[in-house]
């Protein structure tokens, strides 16, 4: 059953298009990634569908009801995390969640919250005395104090090194387990990779992909790629023969090791051909696609990694 159904969606500031046209369901229990570059219009999209901002145009439906017109119908039920959301800097954690659960009539018992979190330690801290994993830990917290059948999280890991992050990742799954369906707001292929269970790719304002990761990445494309090291005393035009074979697209150097691509039967023809003048590769193996390649194919851009933390 889908908890979110988002029909032909438009927002514009001004001249500006945030989102031209965005179609997407979520169902329940699952996590859903909203993935795409910066300004693709994902946030505006999230905000549309909490009731934090008016559309131009479409529909939005929340567990049934018009977020714009019937906030209160969802306002209990839908927990969102927004973007680098700030806490006045000397409030505690225990604090903050206690403040934020006596807005909700049935809210989450903070103490299993933070045990939930693995914050219990850092109950006594204020907010500005915590690391960026621990803010960012207590801002998910937040979104859930009110026991929301639906959580959004805008950009959950920016900022956090990579142990950080793959432990707030074995949370979400955790919380996904739990009952809660989660829209995850990514601009990380690795993270929607890994935690979304279905995810729409999202690009100036429309949806360019959709499906699980899995789809997304078998879909379009029937091109195969393999690496091969070929021994030191290989013919030297051995090269150009594999590059004349029909079923191969292009063969280019890659370090010691040439990558070939083409079609379906790419790799038996190109072992027989050089098997035929007798080289045998010293090394083959296959390159398989990931999420990034699918991302750089529908929307023409290289997609942020978060190296420069690594
Ligand atoms: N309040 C606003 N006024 C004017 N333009 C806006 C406003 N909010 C967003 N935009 C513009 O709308 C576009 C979509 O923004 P949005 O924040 O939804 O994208 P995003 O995919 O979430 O990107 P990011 O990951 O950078 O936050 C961007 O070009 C942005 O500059």
């Amino acid at each position: 059953m889908s908890v979110i159904e988002i029909t032909n969606l438009r927002k514009t500031y001004g001249e500006k298009v945030a989102v031209a046209d965005v179609s997407l369901a979520v169902e329940r229990g699952e996590i859903f990634g909203i993935l795409g570059p910066n300004g693709a219009g994902k946030t505006t999209t999230v905000e549309l569908l909490a009731g934090l901002r008016h559309a131009d145009g479409g529909t939005v439906r929340v567990l049934g009801a018009d977020p714009q017109s019937e906030p209160a119908a969802i306002r209990d039920r839908l927990g969102i995390q927004l973007q680098e959301s700030r806490l006045p800097a000397k409030i505690r954690a225990r604090e903050a969640l206690e403040l934020y659960a006596s807005f909700y009539p049935d809210p989450a018992d903070p103490n299993e919250l933070l045990e939930l979190l693995g914050l219990t330690e850092k109950a006594g801290t204020l907010f500005k005395d915590l690391s960026g994993g621990q803010q960012q830990r207590l801002s998910i917290a937040l979104a859930l104090v009110g026991n929301p059948e639906i959580a959004v999280l805008d950009e959950l890991t920016t900022g956090l090194d990579p142990q950080a992050r793959r432990d707030t990742w074995a949370l979400i799954e955790r919380v996904r387990d739990s009952g809660v369906t989660i829209v995850l707001v990514t601009h990380f292929m690795d993270e929607a990779e890994r935690l979304a269970d279905r995810l729409a790719i999202i690009d100036s304002g429309r949806v360019v992909a959709e499906g699980t990761p899995a789809e997304l990445i078998a879909a379009g494309t029937d091109r195969r790629t393999f690496r091969m090291r070929l021994p030191a005393d290989a013919p030297e035009d051995v090269l150009d023969v594999v590059a004349a074979l029909p079923e191969v697209d292009a063969v280019t150097r890659v370090a010691a090791e040439h990558e070939v691509t083409g079609g379906p039967r790419v790799l038996p023809d190109v072992v027989l051909a050089l098997a035929r003048r007798d080289v045998v590769p010293d090394e083959i193996r296959t390159v398989t696609r990931n999420l990034e390649d699918v991302f750089v194919e529908v929307t023409g851009s290289r997609p942020e990694t978060q190296e420069a933390l690594v």
